[in-house]
């Protein structure tokens, strides 16, 4: 079976992007797998599928695999931008205010006049079962035991679950080797984002994510979006944050409990290719 591809970024969160309306996408996680690899496939941390919607007022349905290990997921904020500049691309909507279905329901995708794409993310949750998190008590701080240490961490659901602790420097975090931990920690049933956060100022921080079912990329939009709000809700940062990660910056707005939290970031198209599968 032979498949056409768009190979996008978002601040080098890459994807493959397969377009729904003009082939069928019945994939197995074998095809997955092969569409993420990067020495047998084309490579990407998750894979987008855009179709058509089953909501009467969606525009479209999107799907979401990582590229790691397969597991279909709820959220992706660089995908989604990706996915704004995709259907408008290829001229499958002229909307710059798309309606889009996803596994956690309905958001609205805006395209920003400067290029950039602008994205209402949803409102986050902080309930432990709506992460879903193991906890006693629904507090803003939880201690993890990680290793033979007690980290701090803000649980955040973006749609999809965010562990976020603070770091001193995070050049010297210890992504690699906690990150793992974090993300298969018991607590989470259903695993987990690792965010760790240095705070630079009230409008800026440094980020980087151990992404479940992918491993550390050079951003994560909703793992942003979780760490700008648990820094808020730390009362460490201001309403507007600047989010610097090694694929570059994002710039994220919250205005606090019940509001949605806006990401404005690129898209960028890289290649078109076909691969068999
Ligand atoms: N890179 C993404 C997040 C993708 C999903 C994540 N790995 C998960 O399993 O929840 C982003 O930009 O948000």
């Amino acid at each position: 079976m032979k498949l056409r591809f768009t190979k996008m970024q978002g601040l080098g969160n890459d994807f493959v992007v397969l377009d729904g309306f003009s082939q069928s996408l019945s994939l197995d996680r074998q095809q997955l797998l092969k569409l993420g690899d990067r020495h047998f496939g084309v490579g990407c941390d998750q894979i987008l599928l855009v179709e058509q919607p089953h909501h009467p007022d969606a525009d479209f349905r999107y799907r979401i695999f990582n590229g790691g290990d397969g597991g279909e997921v709820e959220h992706c904020g660089n995908g989604a931008r990706c996915f704004v500049r995709f259907v408008r691309e290829r001229g499958l909507t002229g909307k710059r205010s798309i309606k889009v279905e996803t596994a956690k329901g309905l958001i609205t995708l805006e395209m920003g006049e400067n290029g950039l794409v602008t994205v209402d993310m949803g409102a986050p949750r902080f309930a432990p079962a709506e992460i879903p998190f193991v906890a006693d008590a629904d507090t803003v701080i939880h201690s993890l035991q990680v290793g033979d240490r007690q980290v701090e961490i803000g649980v955040v659901s973006m749609g999809n679950p965010h562990a976020v602790q603070l770091v001193a420097d995070i050049d010297q975090a210890a992504v690699a080797q906690d990150g793992p931990l974090i993300e298969g920690h018991g607590r989470f049933p259903q695993r987990v984002n690792a965010g760790f956060m240095q705070v630079l100022n009230r409008g800026e921080i440094r980020l980087r994510v151990y992404e479940r079912g992918a491993g550390e990329t050079l951003a994560c939009g909703t793992g942003a979006c979780a760490a700008v709000v648990s820094g808020i809700r730390r009362q460490l940062l201001d309403h507007s944050v600047k989010v610097h990660t090694h694929g570059g910056e994002l710039a994220i707005r919250w205005q606090g409990e019940g509001h949605p939290v806006w990401m404005t970031g690129p898209a960028v198209t890289v290649f078109e290719g076909e691969i068999e599968l």
